[in-house]
């Protein structure tokens, strides 16, 4: 019989997608003949012809990183009853959430986060919750303390019953349908857990509209202290499971860090190092799982399901991290705003599994501690401790002081965290509650001079400071896995209209143009890899261009067939994926859009920042509980930003061609055939843009501001001056 330690806990299956293949593939065919039969048209040589040329190789390279990401899409299936064969021996998670400001991020979001990680299917006594408020905001602190004695009846409640979906909001809205139990007592419970939900949240409600919320005595007197970005650490043990029982409630700490005006704080990296570091001092788990403040657990068992990959012996050497899929709650029908990645990750995160594993999102994710410090698989950890000076006397203290900073504390932790052998029974529980000691390593200076942000931790520099991370460690040599169990792991909330959709895009293309003006080299080579989420905000030049490069040749047959299988394909992948055609509609057409405004801007955005003019700022998203008569649902918002110029110059060009093809105005002497190809592509971008055209005519929020008309006006008319003059030439 096979020991029952080297029975593997997890697989891979390879999927197959042949028609997505072949699809794909005759595309790509299709677009090298375009090519070739450019090339070969020497006669036509001229402007347009170059541009054309330059956007359809452009096309050509980003299809086909396209593909070979695509190529070989695979899953996990984990084997959940072999790792509770070992239930004993489970490790201690460590679980960080992040939250910034209480008006963005409603408190009583956060707190349905952190009650449904509090209430997850793991021994209470092995984990331990931080929640890391860059707000430095009373009302949320008092939030938590109030929903920690909400979770003295929540936990056991949901474990007694075992309730599928612990975050209170989500479990009482009338949409989830509460679970039949065969104990009679149920009803009784869950109607009175109901009631003290309904009474924890209008507490959290009326905190919220009190001018003054919170009491500015006792415990709340060091909050009254504080200034805008200017104020000392805040470290709380807001409960502490002291008799450590495994069914009891877990650890649940408060964390703001300090900050101060002349001091970067590096957005949520910087939040994730203290949260890092403060854990470290606390409970320093082998394991740490980060989450967002909106992304609730939506399957109570995902922490047995990742840890099934993470401590699997062949699992155990390679993979750094298991990245859970992001899914969003109460989303807008049919994705009017194509923001719920839902056929993307599916068909494009899948096929990373080919390469060296899905890139680290943010959030939704399972992580190594010794990997967050750096260290590399084929290190063992001998010479590893020896190169971060752990081992030699004589170097010691000064070496590990420039790497981890100058805490002796958290220096004795990390000595630990990299000797991280698998299951280490549960022997020294909560290590120590010295809060001194953690907050001084939460201070702003704590950093400097030390590798923290640069070698060690969540890297700076970015606004996503997730993909740099995890691509460095990919770099290394680690692998990493995608945990998707059934039912989906978290839900988070997704922007509810197209001005939070546009922010979220303009950061994160940002940061992948960041990378092609990186300073960083390294960890971007290897991103030639993983080219596809990559070449987004590159797509932004060309993508343009293209729009308005018409042929009459007959090589158009060539990008209309490329056109139509492309179609075909996305629409099929969709319709696989069991989502509707509106969708899928929905999804090009925004993906058209946020090309021309929040990619283009992204790109514009780091130009700034690398000639210096300006500093990346991480923009946060709004979260908000999707009301039911929210009148914007589906509709367009519009607001001065310039991120609508481009845009609706796209529109007013492409409005002008199609009009004078239509009305015949088209003067004879140009190249004569105004035909029905170049007819059809100005028809499909303007029903592309059909909510911008909407915005043309539309009144206050959901009308384009009459500066932008003008600016994209100038803008068009000069354009089609350009192309006249080199035209008529
Ligand atoms: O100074 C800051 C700014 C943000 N956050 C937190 O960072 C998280 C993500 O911010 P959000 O505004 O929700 O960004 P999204 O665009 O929704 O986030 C996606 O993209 C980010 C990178 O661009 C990743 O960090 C996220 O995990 C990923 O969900 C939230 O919990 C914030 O509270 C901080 O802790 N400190
Ligand atoms: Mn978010």
């Amino acid at each position: 019989m096979a020991n029952r330690n080297t029975l593997p806990l997890y697989k891979k299956v390879w999927l197959k997608h042949t028609f997505s293949r072949a699809v794909d593939s005759l595309i790509f065919l299709l677009l090298l003949m375009l090519l070739g039969y450019r090339v070969f048209s020497y006669d036509h040589y001229s402007f347009p012809w170059f541009v054309a040329f330059l956007c359809e190789s452009w096309f050509t390279l980003t299809w086909l990183t396209t593909i070979s990401t695509k190529w070989t899409p695979a899953k996990t299936i984990t084997h959940l009853d072999r790792l509770l064969l070992r239930e004993g021996e489970l490790p201690q998670v460590d679980v960080f959430v992040t939250t910034a400001d209480p008006v963005l991020e409603p408190p009583i979001i956060t707190v349905n986060t952190v009650l449904s990680l509090l209430a997850l299917d793991y021994p209470a006594n092995k984990l331990a919750c931080y929640v890391s408020d860059d707000g430095c905001s009373p009302l949320t602190y008092y939030a938590l303390v109030e929903a920690t004695k909400f979770a003295k009846l929540w936990v056991p409640f949901c474990k007694k019953y075992n309730v599928q979906v612990r975050a209170p909001f989500r479990y009482f809205s009338e949409e989830a349908t509460i679970e039949k139990s065969e104990f009679p007592e149920f009803e009784q419970e869950s109607l009175k857990m109901k009631e003290e939900y309904g009474q924890l949240s209008s507490k959290i409600q009326n905190a919220s509209q009190e001018l003054n919320p919170c009491p500015v005595v006792g415990e709340y007197e060091i909050f009254s202290k504080r200034q805008l970005r200017n104020y000392p650490t805040i470290i709380k043990v807001i409960w502490e499971n002291k008799e450590g029982l495994s069914d009891g409630v877990p650890h649940l700490i408060y964390i703001s860090r300090e900050k101060r005006p002349q001091h970067p704080h590096h957005y949520k990296a910087g939040a994730m190092n203290v949260l890092t570091r403060v854990s470290g001092l606390m409970t320093n788990a082998p394991y740490i799982l980060n989450v967002d403040c909106d992304m609730y657990v939506n399957n109570p068992k995902i922490a047995l399901h990742a840890l099934c990959i993470l401590l699997d012996s062949k699992g155990e050497k390679e993979v750094a991290f298991v990245q859970c899929p992001q899914r969003f709650y109460d989303t807008v029908k049919d994705d009017a705003y194509g923001n719920q990645l839902v056929a993307l990750p599916m068909y494009i995160g899948g096929g990373f599994a080919g390469l060296q594993g899905i890139i680290y999102a943010g959030t939704n994710c399972f992580h190594r501690r010794k990997v967050i410090y750096g260290l590399s698989p084929d290190h063992d950890t001998r010479t590893a401790k020896k190169d971060f000076g752990f081992t030699d006397e004589t170097i010691s203290e000064k070496k590990t002081m420039q790497i981890f900073g100058a805490s002796k504390g958290f220096v004795e932790s990390a000595n630990h965290a990299l000797e991280e052998t698998t299951f280490t029974p549960n022997d020294k529980p909560f290590k120590s509650l010295d809060l001194e000691a953690a907050s001084q390593v939460a201070t702003c200076d704590y950093e400097y001079n030390t590798a923290w942000g640069k070698q060690v931790g969540w890297l700076y520099g970015s606004t996503s400071e997730d993909v740099l991370t995890g691509l460095v460690m990919h770099t290394k040599g680690w692998r990493s896995e995608v945990c998707s169990p059934d039912p989906m792991a978290f839900m988070g909330c997704s922007p509810q209209d197209n001005l939070g959709q546009m922010a979220q895009h303009k950061r994160w293309s940002s940061e992948s143009a960041w990378r092609i003006f990186g300073s960083q080299i390294g960890p971007y080579v290897l991103s030639l890899k993983y080219p596809m989420p990559f070449s987004l905000p590159t797509a932004s030049l060309p993508m343009p261009v293209s729009c308005l490069i018409r042929s009459a040749e007959p090589g158009m047959w060539f990008p209309i067939s490329a056109f139509v299988m492309y179609n075909v394909g996305t629409l099929s992948e969709h319709l696989i994926s069991g989502l509707s055609a509106r969708t899928w509609w929905n999804n090009q057409r925004m993906g058209r859009i946020t090309t021309m405004t929040s990619c283009f801007f992204g790109f514009f955005d780091i130009l700034l920042k690398r000639l210096k003019i300006s500093d990346t700022v991480f923009e946060i998203t709004k979260k908000d509980q999707p009301s039911s008569n929210n009148e914007n649902v589906g509709r367009f918002l519009f607001n001065e930003s310039p991120i609508f110029v481009p845009g609706t110059t796209i529109l007013l060009i492409q409005l002008t061609a199609l009009v004078t093809a239509l009305w015949g105005w088209q003067q004879v002497e140009n190249d004569g055939a105004y035909g029905l190809g170049e007819v059809f592509c100005s028809a499909y971008v303007v029903l592309c843009y059909l909510p911008l055209l909407k915005g043309l005519v539309g009144k206050g929020k959901y009308g384009i501001p009459l500066s932008t008309i003008y600016k994209a006006m100038l803008l068009a008319l000069f354009f089609v001056q350009l192309c006249r003059s080199t035209i008529t030439k």
